[in-house]
């Protein structure tokens, strides 16, 4: 990751929005071990809990109205994308708080986001927090058609998705299996691939051609990870002005599960039908109007195609610990 220009520190009230359900209710334990840290660390730190989905959105917007310079999210990717929400305009996807920092501390499942920076305790991650240095970094817009057939905006941090992995998401987060979340996403990978077949799909990266595809998945990174551990995009990097896109093309279920074991260490990009490339903005659509193409946004399975993913360049002030 490029280095960057240290950005002034900012004033004004700290809110952690805390996901008590995160970590399949994990989280709200974690919290309550670390509060007393984070409000000494944190001098007039105040506690949001979230109550439902979404609902981070609405507190982080609500705490950036009020004045709050810095945003904690305490939870998983789903909790920092909903956190990030608040900070986004929900019509042009543009950072209305460019000034303030959102800042993470991965309490969840996966923790995709953290392992770029490798994963570690969470007293760590306060000691981290409380040493970075905010940093302007890039973050992604997904506008797709949403669950209810309503065109929808979301942005992301990480990592958006199409294809298997929407299905794939779809099982891991309706799953109750009490199992570690790398072996619960490789057990609703190998669902999701027994179940998936190839899809026509229209892509065209930036302003380039149009390009008919048999689609098994694509990805639009700004992060490197996805599924709990997946290094699948190795050189990207949140500041580096360009989204990471890997296509998955016409794989059969059994390639894909061959390629699986490589994506863990980042072997898959040599593999056959896999190609890699760099875009600021990315279209898909299917080819068959009527064809249900699924999209996950940082791990939450969030609608379909057609889609249009947008970099938002250096546009959020980000602190992880
Ligand atoms: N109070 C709440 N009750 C129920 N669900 C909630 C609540 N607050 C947030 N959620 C939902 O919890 C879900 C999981 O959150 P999150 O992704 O942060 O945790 P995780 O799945 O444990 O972590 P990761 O995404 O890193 O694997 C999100 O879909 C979010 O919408």
């Amino acid at each position: 990751m490029s280095a960057v220009a240290k950005l002034p520190a900012t004033t004004g009230p700290t809110v952690a929005i805390v996901n008590p359900n995160a970590q399949s209710g994990g989280a709200e334990e974690t919290w309550k071990t670390l509060r007393e840290t984070m409000r000494i660390r944190f001098p007039g730190l105040r506690a949001r809990y979230t109550e439902a989905p979404e609902h981070a959105t609405w507190l982080c917007r609500e705490a950036l109205e009020a004045g709050a310079s810095t945003i904690i999210s305490v939870g998983g990717d789903g909790t920092t994308n909903e956190v990030l929400g608040g900070f986004v305009d929900p019509e042009t996807g543009r950072n209305r708080f460019p000034e303030a920092t959102l800042a993470v501390l991965a309490a969840g499942t996966g923790g995709d986001f953290q392992r770029m920076w490798g994963r570690s305790s969470l007293s760590r991650q306060v000691d981290r927090l409380c040493a970075a240095e905010a940093r302007r970094v890039d973050y992604g817009v997904a506008r797709y058609v949403g669950r209810d057939g309503e065109p929808k905006l979301r942005p992301f941090l990480n990592v958006a998705s199409v294809g298997v992995s929407g299905d794939v998401v779809r099982r891991v987060n309706d799953s109750d299996a009490q199992l570690g979340p790398t072996l619960k996403y490789l057990l609703g990978t190998l669902q999701g691939i027994s179940g998936w077949r190839n899809v026509q799909v229209e892509v065209r990266r930036d302003e380039g051609p149009k390009r008919r595809v048999d689609l098994t998945l694509g990805i639009v990174a700004n992060g490197q990870y996805f599924g709990a551990g997946m290094w699948v995009c190795p050189d990207a990097a949140i500041d580096d002005g360009a989204f990471d896109c890997v296509e998955v093309t016409g794989m059969s279920r059994r390639t894909l599960v061959a390629t699986l074991a490589k994506v863990f260490d980042g072997r898959h990009l040599r593999v056959r039908g896999v190609e890699h490339g760099r875009a600021r903005s990315v279209e898909m659509r299917p080819v068959w109007d009527q064809a249900v193409v699924p999209i996950e946004v940082d791990g939450e399975p969030v609608g379909q195609l057609p889609a249009r993913f947008e970099l938002q360049v250096d546009a959020l002030r980000l602190r992880v610990g």
